[in-house]
């Protein structure tokens, strides 16, 4: 009756959220996700181990601004005139130039030096892969509704969202180079910017929620620390080392 309908806004969309359907205003997806999602059952029929859940107020605004900021998701966007260009650095921060390119420069190196710190570029950029891979087939957040699906050489977790993988290559690599390596300052800044800027086109792009990228960095910046920590060296992994020396 009359009653159900005074239910306040903020009680309608906790109860959309627990239902599972978009709120009038907010197309798709609804503000939750779980992996039974995409096989047409609702967030309540999900099983409660797969079920991922964000406070309402959280994933509305994250899918809010993500929508907006996707001004290159498709041809008929407002800004889709610079979507190539964003497709071309895209490619810059995908995982394959990246992993042939230091596997190339592992190969062709002629100092110690110069191998140690590729060998240990090549596994923090494995490391990366497998990690974000695990998380996102555990999150199985589905990528936003507005996103074309046309990424360059992806594996199968790529149609998942969360989260997003060129950002924490972005944030890894970027640490990895600020630390390795000895750059002038304005090429500091422009590998800092590098980073920015492939994180942004993520969502720019549609690829991604804002939270996906934010995560993102979040765990590049931290898988840094791990690959800092596990520093492969000739005294920490002979073996690996000694394959260069036959
Ligand atoms: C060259 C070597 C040493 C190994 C290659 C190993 C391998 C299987 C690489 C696959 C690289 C690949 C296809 C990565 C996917 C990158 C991608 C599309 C990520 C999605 O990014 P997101 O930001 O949309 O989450």
């Amino acid at each position: 009756g009359g009653g159900r309908w005074r239910r306040s806004r903020r009680r309608r969309r906790e109860a959309a959220a627990r239902e599972g359907h978009a709120l009038p205003g907010h197309a798709s997806p609804p503000p939750c996700w779980d992996g039974d999602r995409e096989e047409g059952k609702s967030c309540s029929q999900g099983r409660a181990s797969r079920r991922v859940r964000i406070p309402t107020a959280l994933l509305a605004a994250d899918l809010w601004a993500s929508r907006r900021l996707g001004v290159c998701a498709a041809e008929g966007s407002p800004c889709a005139a610079a979507r190539p260009l964003l497709r071309l650095v895209e490619v810059s921060g995908h995982g394959l130039p990246w992993l042939l390119g230091t596997a190339y420069g592992l190969w062709r190196s002629g100092s110690a030096a110069a191998r140690e710190v590729l060998l240990n570029l090549l596994f923090a950029l494995l490391l990366d892969l497998v990690l974000v891979a695990v998380v996102k087939g555990l999150v199985r957040r589905p990528r936003p509704a507005h996103n074309k699906m046309d990424m360059f050489a992806t594996i199968s977790v790529d149609k998942y969202s969360f989260p997003s993988g060129h950002a924490t290559r972005a944030a890894l690599v970027c640490r990895f180079v600020l630390h390795h390596l000895v750059l002038a300052a304005p090429l500091r800044v422009l590998v800092v910017l590098w980073a920015l800027v492939v994180s942004l086109s993520r969502v720019m792009l549609g690829r991604h929620n804002v939270t996906d990228v934010l995560f993102g960095l979040l765990l590049g910046y931290a898988l840094y620390s791990v690959v800092q920590y596990c520093w492969l060296s000739p005294l920490s992994a002979p073996a690996l080392f000694a394959l260069w020396s036959h």
